[in-house]
């Protein structure tokens, strides 16, 4: 029997009926070795609005067949900065001119680019071991008006987002729509989503194993980046944080464990047609026999430890965990263990054979990671995302300017030979978005230790233990070799009140401190502090220890406003041009400016009335906020 797969075409079994058609995914013929990257036809393109709703839909990026022929080129990279690339799938659209790109909002809300932005493209090829065997999304309501508190059958959605979506490349931390039908209840969602994580395997690979070869390590899934969605590929769904959405079923929530190939694991299924079914059968026992296999010395020598548990794995996943944390780690799988064993009723009741029963298994080591030991060192991906709660709405090229010299800043950091400490601080009025500009820069960063400092670890610290913990906080990351710490909001921080003025002293003699200490040689380490009070800072003396001062601006053009409101998808286009009227004249008059985080505020407020009045209201806030 050969190992290679066959080079027949393949198809994708097309849902049979789905709520609106979706264009036949043709899934890439697997041929080992995948090609990598080729750059050779690097084009360069201005970004466009995707034509309608369904193309956003979609989740393609449109090109003109012209430049990228879809039945040649699935998928494409793009480049809107020197730092930081996305993988999008493409399909060509007549509507979309030579030498254009369109996309949707959730995609131009994450790559962040800006309507006639100018970007580099060529034409992008997964590898074999960027196949998704597993993919968690994060689902909320995509517009405010559209929340119920009506429970979503997780499994239906996932059923649905691989017919519509298989052999489209995903990347973590992507955003999309997602819109799908409730048959039972004939109702439609629309959903936002975003990539939390992705689990990928190497086919060429794991086929090997599969017939001897190779090494264990082989048909293991991993963390990846990018892949591309198998129409088997295993989904699972969880709902933001702080979501109204209900979901129900096998396929949600941070506890469901999936095995990443499921037992119907079907290849011509996956269209990946062609394959006798020997090979089938051996490639599915090759997934079928993975499964984690952990051990610690003490479980093991009292045989409690189910030999599925796999530390080598376990040990990838926990790379940023200290000692301590590993062994908090091991005790509670152990608890999750003994919590199997107890009886709950009227009152608990230890199974009188617990001793010789209890078995920690790979289940408690995943319930104890996803719920009890959280890294100390590590990403702060869940504080970074929450810092961007209404996503990054390109509202013009200064956001574009911003993140480029946010960038700039991380390249140098990177680049420091020997030690380097570089500081940046990103001022602007209240509320006109410095902190999620700070966690964009620090998502995009790439950096293995991200952490933020803010006031809400603080509360209740004395001046003295908060100047612990800010030491504490910059010894942590000046440990790890390529630190980002994001000081958010350094006027609470150090308690400044303008009246008086009030600040607390010991706090900013720390801060100066620290902000003029080297990290040891061989470690780096970027800050990124944001900040309302540049000229109080700059008396502080402040403005003479930082590298960097971004300055970001509040929105001054009616075109600037209406496509923050736009973008939150709340107002039809008939409304959308009511405001813009309005606030033309209001801006001319008035001179109004207003920072993004504001005017997003405004938005939600006004959702709050009736629908009929939701325009008006939305236009009588913002002109009390000009007329202040
Ligand atoms: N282009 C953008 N830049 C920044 N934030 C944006 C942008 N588009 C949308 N947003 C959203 O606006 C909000 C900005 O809030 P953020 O806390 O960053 O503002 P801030 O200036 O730090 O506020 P404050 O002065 O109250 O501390 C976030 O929820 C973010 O998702």
């Amino acid at each position: 029997m050969s190992q290679r797969f066959t080079q027949q075409p393949c198809c994708y079994l097309a849902p049979s009926s789905t709520h609106r058609p979706v264009p036949p995914p043709t899934l890439q013929r697997l041929t080992p070795p995948r090609p990598t990257t080729s750059y050779s036809t690097e084009k360069m393109f201005r970004v466009r609005k995707a034509p309608s709703e369904e193309h956003t839909l979609a989740n393609f990026a449109y090109v003109n067949k012209a430049d990228f022929d879809a039945t040649q080129i699935k998928h494409i990279r793009i480049d809107p900065g020197p730092a930081h690339h996305y993988i999008f799938s493409i399909r060509n659209d007549p509507s979309i001119k030579q030498g254009e790109i369109a996309f949707g909002v959730p995609h131009r809300k994450w790559a962040v680019l800006s309507l006639d932005q100018e970007i580099r493209v060529s034409p992008f090829t997964f590898q074999s071991s960027e196949y998704i065997g597993s993919i968690v999304l994060s689902a909320d309501f995509n517009a405010k008006k559209n929340v119920t508190s009506e429970p979503l059958n997780a499994d239906l959605m996932a059923r649905e987002f691989s017919m519509q979506f298989g052999g489209q490349a995903f990347t973590k931390g992507m955003r999309m729509a997602f819109r799908f039908e409730d048959k039972e209840k004939n109702k439609t969602h629309t959903l936002s989503l975003t990539v939390k994580s992705i689990e990928g395997f190497d086919i060429n690979k794991a086929a090997i194993a599969a017939s001897g070869g190779g090494t264990a390590d082989d048909n293991k899934p991993k963390p990846i980046e990018h892949g591309e969605l198998l129409p088997n590929s295993g989904i699972v769904f969880d709902k933001e944080e702080g979501s109204m959405l209900n979901l129900i079923g096998k396929s949600k929530g941070k506890s469901a464990y999936r095995s990443i190939i499921n037992p119907n694991w079907d290849l011509q299924q996956m269209g990946i047609g062609g394959l006798d079914n020997e090979f089938s059968n051996i490639f599915r026992r090759a997934f079928a026999s993975r499964i984690l296999r952990i051990h610690t010395a003490r479980m093991r020598e009292y045989n409690k430890l189910d030999p599925n548990v796999d530390l080598d794995e376990l040990s990838k996943r926990t790379k940023n965990f200290s000692g301590a944390e590993l062994e908090g780690l091991v005790r509670a799988a152990q608890s999750s263990a003994m919590n199997r064993l107890v009886k709950a009723g009227n009152k608990a009741e230890v199974d009188p054979d617990a001793i010789e029963k209890l078995m920690i298994n790979p289940g408690d080591f995943e319930h104890a990671l996803e719920n009890d030991v959280k890294p100390q060192f590590g990403r702060s991906d869940d504080a970074l995302n929450r810092f961007q709660s209404w996503g990054m709405t390109v509202w013009g090229p200064e956001i574009n300017d911003i993140l480029s010299k946010g960038d700039l800043s991380v390249s140098q950091v990177r680049n420091l030979k020997a030690r380097g400490f570089k500081s940046v601080l990103i001022v602007g009025e209240p509320k006109t978005g410095k902190t999620s500009l700070a966690a964009q820069i620090a998502r995009n960063s790439d950096f293995p230790f991200v952490k933020v400092v803010s006031q809400e670890e603080m509360i209740g610290l004395t001046e003295s233990a908060k100047c612990m913990a800010l030491k504490k906080a910059f010894e942590d990351a000046k440990r790890s070799k390529l630190s980002l710490l994001l000081v958010d909001n350094i006027d609470r921080l150090i308690d400044y009140s303008p009246i008086g003025p009030r600040f607390s002293n010991p706090v900013v003699q720390t801060l100066l401190v620290l902000f003029n200490t080297l990290p040891p040689p061989g470690h780096r380490l970027l800050v990124l502090v944001t900040s309302s009070s540049y000229t109080f800072l700059k008396e502080l003396g402040f403005l003479d220890v930082v590298s960097r001062v971004i300055e970001v601006p509040r929105l001054s053009t009616p075109e600037q406003m209406v496509r923050v409101i736009q973008e939150t998808n709340n107002y039809t286009d008939e409304q959308i041009l009511e405001i813009e009227r309005n606030l033309r004249s209001l801006v001319e008059e008035t001179r109004l400016k207003i920072g993004v985080k504001h005017l997003l505020e405004l938005v939600e407020e006004a959702n709050e009335s009736q629908p009929e009045y939701q325009v008006t209201s939305l236009l009588e806030e913002i002109e009390a906020v000009a007329t202040k």
